[in-house]
């Protein structure tokens, strides 16, 4: 408790001596108990747009920032992109120690992470069938890192190493197994705490006709702003975001704070299982942005089982950009088909069902079949396709449903049993999801059942129709 609680004094008063200014209205507090490190919470009441700190651009830890960047040619973090860049700054200045101007707030920085980055292959394993286990891109890291760090730091060991007469062995190390896990902990600290720092002047192109453009698109540098990322998030009460200004970043609050309320960031509208992935973390409020993915390998299984023959069709979708990995099956509040099924996967469904002839003049046109509305040919692949989906899960919702209930997500932050319930947490959620989908779509099956087989989706009230289906915004 003193170490935690003085390595948080000692962070604030380097933070006030950069330069940084904090209102007394706000303070850096020991959310242990609720397992949430630190975050900031408010000592008075607030009003909306109050700046609850404002830290000056020099205090952030980004590539701009740190010696290292005047050391090594700008080419060289040209070449490596704004996360390895980040990364590499970040290894300097921690190896540096105490002569880095940033090891107070190293001090404050976890070195133990709940990300599925660092779970064991029996932690992994509990989330069964998640698509989310295929996104942690362990492999790729490590190939990022041994590729593209690691001859860096070795061409520059002078540099990285300065004043150790070890230095070119040193660099060798950074190759062994624990640098390696270090590499990883600065890739897992920039993707729960960085943000994308806006430039003090944003970049301007200029039209053909003078007016000048911001450029949206180009990948902003990444930074590590201190105090700005002890904030935490639960969803939709989110209540202060950081503001760019030319010379300091404000962090204000969006709405009026009460005291002793939580001051929380946004992190986006993320499903649990990325929540998991990036944060290691999970509440119920971000239940509302669950996804269950449906595997395009799924797809063409269950079609060619059917005797469907898909090569040509997405050949043809694959050139009109309907073809993707996977499609998303995301959570609506009452559920609906409408909201929840991909347009893009209604597309492909239509395209493998088409006749030839059908098939042949979509295509000599160019076209796409509507996702608004549904066949009952595709209503009844469909619900092969999620009843195959929920088969690829080894238990049931039910056998999960009890033994979450039977050891609920509390206890010890950093427990085994902490992980295993978050993701019996996250394969319920996805298993919620798919047996909505396979209940409605068991139901418009019913209602085909009355019509003709390839007839469109339409009854009297007109509400089989999947009309206006948008794809939800992702984070
Ligand atoms: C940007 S940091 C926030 C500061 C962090 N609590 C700390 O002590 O360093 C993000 C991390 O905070 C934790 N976190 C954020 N929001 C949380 C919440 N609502 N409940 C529990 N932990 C949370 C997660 O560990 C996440 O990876």
């Amino acid at each position: 408790m003193a170490d935690f609680d003085s390595a948080s004094q000692a962070f604030l008063a380097w933070l006030q001596r950069s330069g940084a200014e904090i209102s007394p209205k706000v303070k850096l507090a020991d959310l242990r108990h609720a397992q949430a490190g630190r975050g900031v919470v408010a000592t008075q009441d607030i009003a909306e747009h109050e700046v609850l700190f404002r830290i000056p651009r020099s205090a952030i830890l980004s590539v701009e920032n740190s010696i290292l960047s005047t050391e090594i040619p700008a080419s060289t973090f040209e070449m490596l992109g704004p996360w390895l860049s980040l990364i590499l700054v970040m290894l300097y200045e921690y190896l540096n120690g105490d002569a880095s101007n940033w090891s107070p707030y190293f001090s404050v920085l976890p070195a133990e992470f709940n990300t599925l980055m660092f779970w064991s292959e029996d932690e992994l394993a509990e989330l069964q069938a998640s698509a989310v286990v295929g996104k942690i891109g362990k492999e790729g890291a490590n190939e990022s890192f041994t590729k593209g760090l690691l001859p860096v730091i070795k061409e520059f060991a002078e540099v990285f190493f300065a004043g150790d007469v070890r230095a070119k062995q040193r660099a060798e190390e950074m190759r062994d197994e624990r640098n390696l896990e270090l590499m990883h902990k600065m890739g897992s600290l920039i993707m729960a705490y960085a943000f994308d720092v806006e430039p003090a002047t944003p970049r301007k192109d200029v039209d053909e006709e003078g007016f000048a453009e911001e450029e949206e698109d180009e990948a902003l540098p990444k930074g590590m702003v201190p105090l700005a990322d002890m904030l935490n998030a639960d969803a939709d009460r989110n209540n202060a975001r950081l503001f760019y200004e030319n010379h300091v970043l404000d962090m204000k609050a969006l709405k009026p704070i009460r005291h002793s309320e939580e001051i929380f960031n946004d992190y986006g509208p993320l499903p649990r299982s990325d929540l998991l992935r990036r944060y290691g973390y999970i509440t119920d409020n971000y239940t509302q942005y669950d996804v269950v993915e449906i595997p395009m390998e799924l797809v063409e299984d269950v079609a060619n089982r059917a005797g469907i023959e898909s090569a040509e069709r997405i050949e043809y979708l694959d050139e009109q950009e309907i073809v993707d990995s996977g499609y998303d099956l995301t959570a609506s509040s009452p559920f609906t088909l409408q909201e929840s099924l991909s347009p893009e996967l209604i597309i492909l469904i239509e395209t493998l069902l088409q006749s030839q002839d059908e098939f042949d003049r979509l295509k000599s046109k160019g076209k796409l079949p509507k996702p608004e509305k549904m066949t009952g040919d595709a209503a009844h692949l469909l619900h092969e396709i999620v009843k195959a989906r929920i088969a690829q899960y080894p238990t049931t919702l039910e056998d999960d449903s009890r033994s979450l209930e039977a050891a609920p997500l509390s206890g010890d932050a950093d427990s085994k049993a902490r992980r295993y319930a978050m993701a019996k947490a996250v394969r319920i959620g996805e298993k919620q999801l798919l047996g909505q989908a396979e209940a409605a779509l068991a139901e418009l099956k019913t209602r085909f059942g009355r019509t003709s087989k390839r007839q469109r989706a339409v009854d009297e009230e007109g509400d089989v129709e999947m009309g206006g289906v948008e794809k939800k915004q992702r984070a």
